[in-house]
């Protein structure tokens, strides 16, 4: 059966013009059904785009022609949104079947751009949407598998412990999916939960009883702890056998060094570069700018990210002219925790974004009377980015996968289990 892979030119970036971004993969597949694709949107003027009034082309086989195993079938057509919804959708053509079916496809689409052009209005794309939800679960799925195949063959399943301290609510949701995500891979787990007012050296007294527990492969400890805690002092207490989380600074200083490898690798960012990986986008020799410089997830990622060879740069609270830096990124990892900072003028055309921000805002309209936003204007950049990561449903998910992945890791370490 035909198979056909259409791509426009992307070298353009002038607003005025018309900008031609990667068209949507065109896959005529055998016989089954096909999927409308929505190829690019055509905008007039420069105005938001949620308030205008906009054009989109589409492209796509047609169906019943597609049914009868011909080749070369295409056709084209029109949609009209407005107020970010889309309102109408006709269509304008269909190419029958025929040796030169597909060649006329690309000549109409291209026309129709060309088109587009000449009356002066820019062509928008919308960017690839890297799901870490439905990663997270294929990952999942894999633990299970392997943890699976440990207990046939040894006996043993990996056991996670989590520390939770004080009420935050949000830090309690955290801890309950982790456990829930746990059951589903059929790791044990195990959770003290301390009250607010409760010290340092209790915490470290628990975490010191997990230390000694062979049967305990993962130690966390939930964060933020309570503003009289010493963070540090408790995260040293994590034996770095079982620090799953990667908050050691053993760990963080191999991370850090080139050549030597950590037990383990923060969750967060090691999401991030997963995410990458399955969606076969490349970093070596690409320009990469992480956002924020936190322990947790902006020096981590940006060693991450170092090690697989992209040129990186850090962007902070002090950094100068971080719009003029950001928009040389071909890949950018935003962790500040500022709700919507990064803007559709910083993005590069074509650029990948992983956003790790979680940022509750208020939305009088949601049940929960807030909503999640993260540190990129999603809305904005997802019409100038190839790909990019949805909050929620981004990283979020795929930070529990790895914790997952990393107690499985370390189970099979201590068991010199291959
Ligand atoms: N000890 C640790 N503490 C904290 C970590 C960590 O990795 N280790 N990271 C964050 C919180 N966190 C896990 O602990 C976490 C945050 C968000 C998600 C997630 O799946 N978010 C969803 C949205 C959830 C919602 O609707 O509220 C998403 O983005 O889709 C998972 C884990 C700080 N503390």
């Amino acid at each position: 059966m035909a198979s056909m892979m259409l791509f426009t030119d992307c070298s353009s970036s002038s607003a005025a013009a018309a900008r031609l971004l990667p068209f949507c993969r065109h896959q005529i597949p055998d016989g089954g059904l096909v999927q409308l694709h929505r190829s690019a949107r055509l905008q007039f003027g420069l105005s938001n785009p949620s308030s205008s009034r906009t054009f989109v082309t589409y492209t796509f086989p047609s169906p019943p022609l597609v049914k009868e195993r011909k080749e070369g079938l295409g056709g084209g057509g029109c949609g009209v949104w407005e107020g970010g919804r889309e309102k109408s959708i006709s269509l304008l053509f269909i190419i029958s079947s025929s040796k030169w079916g597909i060649l006329k496809w690309c000549l109409i689409t291209f026309t129709a751009y060309i088109i587009t052009a000449a009356a002066g209005v820019s062509v928008e794309a919308a960017a690839k949407v890297i799901d870490g939800k439905k990663v997270a679960k294929e990952i999942r799925d894999e633990i299970a598998t392997e943890i699976s195949k440990m207990k046939d063959a040894i006996g043993v399943v990996p056991g996670l412990a989590v520390i939770l301290v004080g009420d935050r609510k949000d830090s309690a949701t955290y801890v309950h999916n982790k456990k829930k995500a746990c059951e589903s891979v059929g790791i044990t787990s195990y959770e003290v939960r301390l009250s607010e007012d409760s010290t340092e050296q209790e915490v470290i007294k628990h975490i010191t009883c997990f230390n000694n527990d062979p049967s305990v492969h993962g130690i966390l400890v939930q964060l933020p702890l309570p503003s009289h805690m010493n963070e540090q002092n408790v995260l040293d207490a994590v034996c770095i056998e079982k620090d799953v989380d990667g908050f050691n600074p053993l760990n963080s200083g191999r991370l850090a060094m080139r050549g030597i490898e950590p037990l383990f690798v923060p969750c967060t960012p090691k999401g991030c570069i997963e995410l990458l990986r399955r969606y076969g986008i490349e970093i070596k020799g690409k320009r990469a700018v992480v956002l924020g410089r936190s322990n947790i997830v902006g020096r981590p990622a940006a060693s991450l990210l170092d090690g697989e060879d992209a040129t990186v740069t850090v962007v902070h609270s002090r950094t100068q002219n971080p719009e003029e830096i950001t928009r040389e990124a071909d890949i950018l990892i935003a962790a500040v925790g500022r709700p919507n900072m990064v803007r559709g003028s910083w993005i590069k055309p074509g650029a990948v974004i992983i956003d790790v921000g979680i940022n509750a805002v208020e939305d009088a309209k949601s049940p929960r009377g807030y909503r999640l936003v993260g540190d990129v204007c999603y809305e904005e950049a997802s019409k100038i980015a190839s790909a990019i990561t949805p909050v929620p449903g981004g990283v979020g998910p795929m930070t529990i996968a790895m914790l997952l992945s990393n107690t499985l890791v370390s189970a099979k370490r201590a068991h010199h289990f291959v």
